[in-house]
């Protein structure tokens, strides 16, 4: 039994199978947080597209029942001041299953803790799926902006990401300084007495199984490579030993092969003989704008991840239209790629593409390509016919800027 969450009476629950494949039915209760800042402008007009895509893709016979579930600012106004996160909301995205969630805010340099990245610890949603592709016609820097097409696999659990911090000047800080220097030998640390200090873990495990998905994907939609991306020269025992299991794992488990005596590696041909290359971060991130047709999928960490995935989606158009899953290997839950973007919130502006195309990862998800696939025509028609807002249309003279929710309507027209 929830306390706020209200389950409704028209929908049945996902389930799933042994092998963790779901069981959906065809009503399905989906889970969804708000979100805070633009969350009240991009996910009822989200829901709006997705529930217009399901009754045209299957003639009415398949229908969401969303289901709202709280997290962050709105959460505290329900559940109580300080309840940014409560533990019912963890138990019904996992009861479920398959959730969606808007952006939710974290205040830099004090405060809470990231909330999106708590939820992705506590239920171990250790992929962050972050696809990029482009769409003909949305405004970009580049001249040749359809060759980036890649599949980012982020690490979601560990890294300095994960929050293991201590503030500069505090008992905690000094303590692990004075740790450092007396029991570990450690000589570097430039200003011992107000240096704030983080610990970035990186494990074989949690290496391990995302390269495993990474692989495994890029065999299923028959990619050209994985590239591994890390700055192993300087960090050589994390993000250098994410290089090292990466490559091994691809030996140990799908049979990868030195090629031209390495570090490269190439999995046999009845595997799609993916090459499995690494990258240094920082060349990578000039390597994506000068050749981007050279990388498919990328496996990297959290952090780099964070980035990566900021960076190519300004190549095909900004994080407006940049969707994201976070998965572990049972629960799902899908998001955009931005954040809260407060200066727009509640003003009916902001670009809902980011979170219509996460939904539209989530359909493909449950199984439900047709609708899916009707999405992503319309969001193809509707750029194409230039009815864009205000993120694209201050690059794109003579086209129609229309209001976020304008923008849904202009979609659902275009469903086909
Ligand atoms: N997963 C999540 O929930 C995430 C949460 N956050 C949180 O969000 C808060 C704000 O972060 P901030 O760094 O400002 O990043 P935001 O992504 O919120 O916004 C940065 C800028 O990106 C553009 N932008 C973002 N979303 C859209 C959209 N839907 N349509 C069009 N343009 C968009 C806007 O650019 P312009 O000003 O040029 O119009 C905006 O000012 C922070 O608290 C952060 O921690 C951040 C990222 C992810
Ligand atoms: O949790 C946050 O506030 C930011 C997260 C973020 O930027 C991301 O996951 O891409
Ligand atoms: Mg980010």
């Amino acid at each position: 039994m929830y306390q706020h969450i209200a389950i409704p009476g028209d929908g049945e629950k996902i389930q799933l199978n042994q092998d963790l494949s779901l069981k959906v039915p065809n009503n399905p209760i989906i889970p969804y947080i708000e979100g805070d800042g633009i969350g009240i402008d991009i996910t009822p007009v989200m829901q709006k597209v997705v529930n217009a895509a399901v009754a045209q893709a299957y003639n009415n016979e398949r229908k969401i029942a969303w289901m709202e579930i709280y997290a962050g600012e709105k959460s505290t106004r329900i559940y109580g001041q300080d309840i940014w996160l409560p533990d019912e909301t963890l138990e019904a995205a996992k009861e479920f299953v398959v959730s969606i969630k808007g952006p939710l805010t974290t205040p830099v340099g004090g405060g809470i803790r990231s909330i999106n990245v708590a939820l992705r610890q506590r239920l171990d949603l250790y992929i962050c799926l972050r696809p990029v592709r482009y769409f003909k016609g949305v405004p970009s820097p580049l001249k040749n902006p359809e060759k980036t097409d890649m599949v980012i696999f982020r690490e979601n659990s560990e890294d300095i990401y994960a929050g293991v911090e201590w503030e500069a000047e505090s008992t905690d800080s000094r303590k692990v300084i004075d740790f450092l220097i007396k029991e570990m030998g450690v000589k570097n640390i430039r200003f011992p007495d107000t240096s704030g200090i983080g610990i970035k873990p990186i494990s074989k495990e949690g290496t391990e199984r995302l390269v495993r998905k990474a692989i495994q994907h890029a065999i299923d939609n028959k990619q050209k490579s994985v590239t591994l991306v890390h700055k192993g020269n300087i960090m050589k025992f994390t993000e250098g030993a994410f290089k090292n299991w990466g490559y091994a794992l691809a030996a140990k488990e799908f049979g990868a092969e030195l090629l031209d005596g390495g570090p490269w590696m190439k999995l046999p041909e009845a595997k799609g003989g993916v090459i499995i290359k690494d990258v240094i971060a920082d060349a990578f991130l000039q390597q994506i704008l000068l050749r981007p047709e050279e990388y498919d999928v990328v496996t990297t960490m959290n952090l780099n991840g964070d980035y990566i995935s900021d960076a190519l989606a300004a190549q095909v158009g900004g994080i407006g239209i940049a969707p994201g899953a976070n998965l572990s290997d049972s629960v799902a839950i899908f998001e955009a790629t931005h954040g809260t973007a407060p200066k727009y919130a509640g003003k009916d502006q902001v670009n809902p593409g980011s979170i219509i195309l996460s939904a539209e990862m989530m359909l493909r998800h449950l199984g439900w390509a047709e609708a899916a696939d009707m999405i992503i025509r319309a969001m193809e028609s509707t750029i194409q016919d230039e009815i864009v807002t205000y993120d694209f249309a201050r690059q794109m003279p003579g086209a129609q800027k229309v209001s976020c929710s304008k923008f849904g309507e202009a979609l659902i027209a275009r469903l086909n």
